[in-house]
């Protein structure tokens, strides 16, 4: 087995193999030199050891500088612009991220840099590693796109985050992805989502809860409320399976604590919530610290905890789809194609129970985090902006009456709707940045055309779609306001036709989110129905848990940041830290 193909836990393996590969060869040479020239002094040989590391850094940093710029010129490319820090391999530049990423706003240290060095794509190199960072829709376009092909997840990726999600569909590349993907687009077929009953039995649930937290005017979070449906609804339309978490017990304001996102309980389904969550805010922080991130797990893998907690709420479900498989085996059954699910269909590929739940949790994690976050987000600037409230609700009750279930076909037709939504999606995308691994040297035409860009093989490629949806030149000076009209310009509209790359919240290409419909299809029936009920949603930011409220300093900063009620965050997705606590009004 190669090295790289061992089991995700082995990272420290594997990282102490990259060292010993990476200081190898100035060892060798070193001791052959040494030997060659045969010197005996022990001043030689301690400058020798002493000197060969930093030498061989800045020789084979020498000899990377010459090989691109070679070739950037072969192809009447450019480099991209490089981060020049004050200590060797940019470690303050890494130290400035981790300390960022816990306690600013999110991803706001990329902005940052990129606004610091006046560019839209910057290669941060890291280590000596090149780690690029981009919020230019062309380059975008080219590595998810049309030049995928040259990227890859990769091993880094499942190393990162193999005991979380295996060998799903996140973390594939090639036709190991493509069966993955393949495995899963036919439950996102246009009848299979229309079925609107599998959201309503939740979203009747979440009624109900909201109409008991008005009529006794207490303050509930709403955050966790979406996170919870989304499960619900999420397991029941891929797995067919009854999460029930909408029945347990709920975070109380003003007494819960932080959670790994939001709020914390203290129950079973607590347990579990804080599991999903903080793996992904563990996952989360190993992305953005970079390929030294072994070093800040060295006592343990900090995913293992949560990894155990997650499988044993799961295991139990796939072990009893596994064994009903061979119950119908035996009796010669089979089921009828318009009941299977997704837990059917991987268990009719596979007997190998890890396989089938990883391949669930990849879909489970999609379908659950990113959706409770627009639903979520879309609330929170309701809350802020009464007039756009008002303006939806009065579409709403147009359109679908005071009560009444709403169809497919009606919530398509509502353009103000899909205007506010798109707007929420545009200023916080719940998956706020991605990466892809160069395999091969990439020359990429990057925003104004008139540049080619060289992505050097080996590097890693971040796209920030948060960082692109709030940009001047695209959106105009009010990029940063929330402005559900823009949507309804025909100007608008002209732009986004010319340039559809600069908006992406779902990306674009191969590797395009397929539950994008049943997205938007699950947040506009559950927000209809909820705006059916109630006028007014009224921030009461005093309930959130110690140390989730935006931070004093965030007031001297720029745009947004500067005015912010709530603290976004981002672990895979965004989120609210401490959870969206909100009164709402009948
Ligand atoms: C507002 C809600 C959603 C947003 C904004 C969203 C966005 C995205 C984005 C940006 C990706 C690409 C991630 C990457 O490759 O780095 C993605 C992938 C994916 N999404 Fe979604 N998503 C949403 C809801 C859903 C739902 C409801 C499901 C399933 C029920 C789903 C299933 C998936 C899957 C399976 C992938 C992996 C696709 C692949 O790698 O080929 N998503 N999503």
């Amino acid at each position: 087995m190669p090295l790289f193909e061992l089991p995700a836990t082995a990272y420290r393996t594997r990282f102490l193999f990259r060292i010993v590969s990476a200081i190898q060869w100035p060892f060798a040479v070193t001791f052959l030199s040494l030997r060659l020239f045969g010197h005996q002094s022990w001043l030689v040989h301690t400058l020798a050891w002493v000197a060969c590391f930093p030498l061989w850094i800045v020789v084979t940093q020498q000899y990377s500088r010459w090989r691109n710029e070679r070739l950037a010129r072969q192809y009447g490319a450019k480099a991209v612009p490089c981060i020049q820090g004050r200590w060797p391999g940019n470690v303050d530049v890494m130290l400035r991220l981790a300390k960022d990423f816990p306690t600013g706003y999110a991803l706001q240290a990329f902005t940052d840099l990129l606004d610091e060095y006046n560019c839209d794509t910057l290669n941060m190199r890291i280590l000596w590693k090149d780690m690029i960072i981009s919020r230019d829709d062309l380059v975008m376009k080219a590595v998810q796109s049309t030049q995928l092909l040259a990227f890859e997840r990769g091993f880094e990726s499942r190393e990162l985050m193999g005991t979380f999600l295996g060998r799903g569909v996140f973390v594939t590349d090639g036709e190991e992805w493509r069966q993955n993907r393949a495995l899963i687009r036919p439950f996102f077929n246009k009848e299979r989502i229309s079925d609107i009953n599998i959201i309503d039995e939740h979203a009747e649930q979440v009624l109900s809860i909201l109409l008991d937290s008005s009529r006794s005017n207490s303050v509930i979070d709403v955050q966790d409320l979406f996170a919870r449906f989304t499960l619900d609804s999420g397991a029941d339309f891929l797995v067919g399976l009854k999460t029930k978490s909408l029945t347990a017990r709920r975070p109380v304001a003003f007494k819960a604590r932080l959670g790994a996102k939001g709020a914390a309980t203290d129950d079973d389904f607590g347990t579990f919530a804080y599991a999903f969550d903080h793996i992904q805010v563990v996952i989360g922080l190993r992305v953005r610290v970079g390929m030294m991130w072994p070093l800040n797990e060295l006592s343990g893998d900090r995913t293992l905890l949560d990894a155990k907690v997650i499988t044993d709420w799961i295991k139990p479900v796939v072990e009893e789809a596994l064994r009903e498989k061979a119950k119908k085996k035996e009796l010669g059954l089979s089921e009828t194609s318009e009941e299977r699910t997704l837990l059917d269909s991987f268990v009719e590929r596979t007997d190998d129970e890890a396989a089938v739940r990883y391949g669930l949790l990849n879909v489970l994690m999609a379908s659950r985090d990113s959706t409770a976050a627009l639903l979520s987000f879309t609330t929170y600037l309701l809350s802020l902006h009464p007039e756009v409230m008002r303006r939806l609700r009065q579409e709403v009750v147009d359109i679908c009456g005071q009560s009444g279930r709403p169809s497919r076909e009606v919530l398509q037709k509502m353009p103000y709707l899909e205007a506010v939504l798109s707007e929420a999606l545009r200023l916080f995308p719940p998956a706020p940045m991605g990466a892809l691994w160069a395999i091969e040297d990439t020359f990429v035409r990057c925003g104004d055309r008139s540049e080619v860009l060289h992505i050097p093989k080996g590097s890693r490629f971040n796209w920030i779609t948060l960082a692109l949806h709030r940009r001047k030149d695209f959106w105009g000076d009010d990029c940063e306001d929330f402005k559900p009209q823009r949507w309804l310009d025909p100007k608008m509209a002209a732009r986004l036709a010319e340039r559809p790359s600069m908006y992406i919240p779902f990306i674009q290409g191969p590797r395009m989110c397929p539950g994008r419909d049943f997205a938007k299809l699950e947040a506009s029936y559950l927000l209809v129905r909820i705006l059916q009920k109630f006028s007014r949603f009224e921030l009461v930011p005093e309930a959130l848990p110690q140390g989730a409220a935006p931070p004093e300093h965030w007031k001297h900063r720029k745009g947004r940041q500067a005015s912010e009620k709530c603290w976004p965050s981002t672990a895979f997705t965004m989120f609210i830290k401490g959870g969206l606590w909100m009164r709402v009004h009948e």
